[in-house]
């Protein structure tokens, strides 16, 4: 096992994107258990930590990004191959975790996995940012006093020198 593994980096990956062809990155990490080759790398992760060697956090991050080519598992799937789809293009771990799928489920990921990605090519994952939004007003009665004026003001003051032109001619 291992002989045919690829490292794809993150773009390679992401254009599998459809049914014809279809592509996920998952965490390794959740075949820890089942894998033989995974259970390979926990032994080295845990020999590393426990050397204390700074190596741990690159072993985990380059190795546990796992490729899977689920294209011929779609038709199957008990999800549907939309939900498949939809978690192309991106690190789908947590798409994939939060259907809090079976042990079973867990098994069979073994026979679709073909490698792993060059975990230096994953962007970063975004952080949710509040789009930006117009400033909403609570108080909107000043601002309509605001208008008021702005349409008031000046047709005071056009008054105002209309009547003193009235005044100054009669007199
Ligand atoms: C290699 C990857 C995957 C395999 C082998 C797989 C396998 C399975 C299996 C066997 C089931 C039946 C329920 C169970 O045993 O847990 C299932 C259900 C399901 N899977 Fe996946 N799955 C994979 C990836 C994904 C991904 C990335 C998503 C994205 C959200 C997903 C969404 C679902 C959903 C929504 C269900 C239905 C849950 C339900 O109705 O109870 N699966 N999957």
């Amino acid at each position: 096992m291992g002989g045919d593994r690829k490292v794809f980096t993150f773009e390679e990956v992401t254009v599998h994107n459809n049914h014809k062809d279809c592509w996920l990155i998952i965490n390794g990490k959740v075949m820890i258990e089942i894998s033989i080759y995974s259970k390979i790398k926990a032994e080295t992760e845990a020999l590393l930590l426990r050397r204390g060697s700074g190596e741990w956090e690159g072993i985990q991050n380059q190795q546990y990004h796992e490729v899977y080519d689920v294209t011929k598992f779609m038709e199957d799937h008990p999800g549907g191959d939309e939900v498949l789809l939809s978690s192309t293009g991106q690190d789908a771990t947590d798409d994939f975790e939060d259907v809090g799928h079976s042990d079973s489920a867990r098994e069979m990921m073994g026979e679709y996995c073909i490698g792993d990605v060059d975990a230096s090519t994953v962007p970063l994952k975004k952080k949710y940012k509040i789009p930006n939004q117009p400033h909403y007003n609570q108080d909107k009665t000043s601002e309509f006093i605001i208008k008021i004026l702005q349409f008031l003001v000046p047709l005071a003051i056009l008054g105002l020198a209309f009547g003193i032109r009235l005044y100054t001619k009669s007199t």
